[in-house]
């Protein structure tokens, strides 16, 4: 358990990162969403339902980035037929899981990190309520794809997805992740190139990583002194 969550988790942690890093406006949005609902604390399990937008950052950086782009190997343990394609027992078999949620058919624009393609506008809400938005069911959900498929599927996938969710709705609610800027002065752009292999993560990038206020480091300083 341990092997399968450690750099499974991290990496789509840092994926996270990456991605805020590049999309400001994206942290931005959220941290309004946020805000609104915890209201100057951090946010918990509670809030689970009602930070919608927490929710569709985690599941793009699952979808954008997926960790196991081409699954793990499977191996077929009898004569099988797909879509007219024999495949012999004893072959194996591996699922894209990046072609699969880079189809443009289901995701448009695939390349671009866009957390609002899972939202819709909220009950009640008008073009100038940006911040009342719920998750829209209409949208494929990357969770059914990006964990692997059949008896073999991730054994962690609920607790890795509720991991990834607490983390990114406390870095929102309490950190300002912005570009590094070097010892001139000039901003560091990460080239957001990642590694390949079972496991694919971001290469190592330089960002700025700060409280969004003195009362927000003072929040975190209190979480964690309860949690000492
Ligand atoms: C973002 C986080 C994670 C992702 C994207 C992920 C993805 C995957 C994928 C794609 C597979 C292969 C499934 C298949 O063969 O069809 C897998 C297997 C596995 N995962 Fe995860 N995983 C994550 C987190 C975790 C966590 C937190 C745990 C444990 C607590 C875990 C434990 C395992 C184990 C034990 C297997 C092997 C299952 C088997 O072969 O029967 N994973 N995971």
């Amino acid at each position: 358990m341990y092997i399968g969550g450690a750099d499974t988790t991290t990496s789509t942690l840092e994926t996270f990162f990456l991605a805020m890093t590049l999309h400001p406006e994206v942290l931005q949005e959220a941290q309004r969403s946020v805000d609104r609902v915890c209201e100057g604390r951090l946010p918990d399990f509670s809030d689970y339902d009602a930070l919608p937008w927490v929710h569709a950052i985690v599941k793009e950086c699952l979808r954008w980035r997926p960790v196991a782009r081409m699954n793990l190997a499977h191996m077929v343990t009898k004569d099988d037929v797909y879509e007219g394609y024999h495949i012999p027992k004893g072959s194996i078999v591996l699922a894209n899981i990046w072609a699969i949620l880079h189809d443009p058919e289901v995701y448009t624009d695939p390349e671009a990190f866009n957390p609002r393609r899972f939202l819709r506008a909220g009950p009640g809400a008008d073009a100038a309520d940006a911040a009342n938005v719920e998750l829209d069911p209409t949208v494929r959900d990357p969770t059914v794809v990006t964990f692997g498929f059949g008896r073999r599927i991730c054994p962690g996938k609920h607790m890795a997805y509720q991991s990834l969710w607490v983390a990114v709705a406390s870095i929102v609610a309490a950190i300002d992740i912005t570009k590094a800027v070097d010892e001139h002065g000039k901003i560091i752009e990460p080239s957001g190139e990642y590694t390949y292999g079972l496991i694919s993560a971001p290469k190592p990038f330089k960002c700025c990583i700060r409280p969004r206020s003195a009362a927000h480091a003072a929040l975190v300083q209190a979480a964690l002194e309860q949690d000492a």
